[in-house]
């Protein structure tokens, strides 16, 4: 489980974070937002990559900010740029890599590469020079080295930008069949059409959190313009598939009605 309990960011003089409180416990939670609205920052919180100036963020009950290496080996992270986390020579040794601290026998290391590199339509390329992908394949090769770890936690930033609509389908079959919880940031927004949670954030605020469909629409009225809610507001017609209006955790019950 993942909470943030009134939690703000800055850069600088820049406040990008405005007081989030929110409770991510299901299985599988999309976020979506207008460009800098705070997702990444949000994103990045949830394994200690960027610590919150103020409030706290949990994994389980641990604090990320004071717990980082604890917590670093539940939650992995998927950036949006696949050169930030491809470090060896080849794509076989790269997997590999994401192993080293798992205390697996060299016979199942090897297990788990074939896995990844079958899942993510890389068997061909085991001995490739990572450096010598395509985009595309390399941001493939970043799902495969992070998901080969089973992580318990998987928060994925913008992980198929790069993709073809068909590996963009067997990523998210394969995304949303796992066992772990998953936290996905995209701004493809027919991807969350069918997901139960979806939040929305806007300058830094949750602003509606429900049904993807629901959140989706919410969102697109947002950006058209069609609602002067989200930002300063910070309100929501999108209810919680719990039926709440500010349910325990979710919200502090002063900011978004979700
Ligand atoms: N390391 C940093 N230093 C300074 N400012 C930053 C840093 N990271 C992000 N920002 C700023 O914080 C704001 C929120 O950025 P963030 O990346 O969280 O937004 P986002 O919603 O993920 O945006 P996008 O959809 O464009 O990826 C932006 O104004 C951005 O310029």
């Amino acid at each position: 489980m993942i909470e943030f309990r009134g939690v703000h960011h800055s850069y600088g003089d820049r406040e990008v974070l405005r007081g989030i409180d929110l409770v991510l416990d299901g299985p599988r939670t999309g976020i979506i937002g207008a460009n800098g609205s705070g997702k990444s920052t949000l994103a990045r919180m949830i394994n200690g990559l960027v610590e919150p100036a103020s409030g706290q963020v949990l994994v389980d009950g641990l604090d990320v900010s004071r717990h980082g290496r604890e917590v670093r080996r539940r939650v992995a992270f998927v950036f949006p740029d696949p050169e930030a986390q491809i470090v060896m020579p080849t794509v076989s040794e790269d997997i590999a890599f994401s192993l080293r601290r798992r205390r697996l026998t060299r016979e199942a290391v090897d297990a788990r590469i074939d896995a990844a590199l079958a899942r993510f339509g890389l068997a061909d390329h085991r001995d490739h020079p990572a450096h010598l992908l395509s985009s595309g394949q390399k941001q493939l090769l970043a799902l495969a080295s992070v998901t080969a770890v089973e992580p318990a936690i998987l928060v994925a930033d913008e992980p198929t930008t790069m993709l073809d609509r068909r590996h963009t389908r067997t990523v998210m079959r394969h995304l949303e069949a796992l066992d772990q919880q998953l936290v996905l940031v995209s701004h493809q927004l027919e991807l969350f059409a069918s997901w139960e949670r979806v939040v929305v954030v806007d300058e830094g605020r949750v602003v509606a959190d429900g049904p993807g469909v629901e959140s989706i629409d919410f969102y697109r009225r947002l950006m058209d313009g069609e609602t002067t809610e989200g930002g300063g507001g910070g309100a929501s017609a999108v209810r919680h598939p719990d039926g709440g209006t500010s349910g325990p955790g979710r919200t502090d019950g002063t900011g978004p009605r979700c």
